[in-house]
């Protein structure tokens, strides 16, 4: 288990984190949102002894950070921002040199750098350099020597920054095996990662924690929960459409033609939108609940606008 109290760091321009208070249990997958400078990479740093907070606490897995720092951060992998790694290595030499760090040595330390190399498929890529290699495969060095000890807790700052959609994919997928049964802590700009990998989503925006909650509650917070969209094949009657109980408005994309139809807090339209084009016999070509815009919540949440 996490237990953060009271984190605070300043440095002496701002406060980068402002009295952050929570917990997180194994098996949690947590997301850290916020926009630049929100305090999220300060957080990890705190998280993993690189950096001192100015008060509070934090407690790994029952080890105090401050005051029991080696044996807390044996509990931890990080990858940190970049996934810096010694680029003239061969990704083999790098792993060795890091379980040679983490205190393995003989049959143990052989064993170690198999099963990361294994766990994170690097096999084909063993014998080169770290600096010839991809994006995505660097930034899977950067994870194998973050689970290199078998840590049951992951700090992963921003893993998938900057790789094509292939690479996201499996990036994800290897973090969503590498979750079971541990703590994972990933910061990411990217919302639609939230939905796809996390089960617990913590804006932070200057340095406060705004929300705490899964990722489906922070989508129904949305504008767009339970609206519906469509595309139909000829003009509909605008007037009809919003005449339908709950119906909160009506906005057309420009872009496709389709119209969006916005339900009322706490409404659920679909069924009589529905009904109301099969009495018709409207020609529609698609039709889709949304659960909500994760992008528009951010954005009205951390401009102050109500969400
Ligand atoms: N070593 C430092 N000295 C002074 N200020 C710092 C230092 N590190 C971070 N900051 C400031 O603290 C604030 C929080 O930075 P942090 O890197 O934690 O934000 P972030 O949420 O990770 O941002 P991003 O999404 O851009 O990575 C920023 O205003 C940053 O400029």
């Amino acid at each position: 288990m996490i237990k953060v109290a009271h984190l605070t760091k300043r440095f002496v321009q701002q406060v980068a984190v402002d009295d952050l208070s929570f917990t997180i249990e194994p098996g949690e997958v947590v997301g850290f949102l916020g926009p630049n400078g929100a305090g999220k990479s300060t957080t990890m740093k705190m998280l993993t002894g690189f950096l001192a907070p100015c008060e509070g606490s934090i407690s790994i897995c029952g080890f105090d950070i401050e005051r029991q720092t080696l044996k807390a951060q044996r509990q931890i992998g990080y990858l940190p921002e970049g996934a810096p790694c010694y680029g003239d290595m061969t990704v083999g030499d790098f792993l060795v040199f890091i379980a040679q760090i983490r205190g393995y040595r003989g049959q143990a330390l052989k064993e170690r750098v198999m099963r990361a190399i294994a766990l994170v498929e690097l096999e084909q890529v063993v014998e080169q350099s770290i600096e010839t290699l991809s994006k995505g495969f660097k930034r899977r060095v950067g994870l194998a020597q973050a689970v290199l000890h078998e840590p049951q807790v992951l700090i992963l700052d921003e893993p998938t920054d900057g790789l094509d959609p292939n690479q996201k994919h499996q990036v994800r997928k290897l973090i969503k095996n590498l979750a079971v049964g541990r703590i994972v802590i990933i910061s990411t700009h990217i919302l639609e990662e939230v939905g796809a990998l996390c089960t617990r989503a913590m804006l932070i925006h200057q340095g406060r924690l705004l929300v705490d909650e899964t990722p489906y509650a922070l989508q129904s917070r949305s504008r767009y929960h339970q609206a519906v969209t469509l595309l139909p094949e000829q003009p509909l009657d605008r007037q009809l459409l919003q005449s339908v109980p709950g119906v909160l408005a009506v906005e057309e994309n420009p872009l496709d033609g389709s119209l969006t139809l916005v339900a009322a807090p706490g409404q659920v339209i679909f069924p009589a939108i529905n009904q109301l084009i099969y009495q018709q016999g409207w020609q529609v070509r698609e039709l889709e609940v949304e659960r909500g815009r994760l992008d528009e919540v951010f954005r009205s949440l951390t401009r102050g606008d109500a969400a």
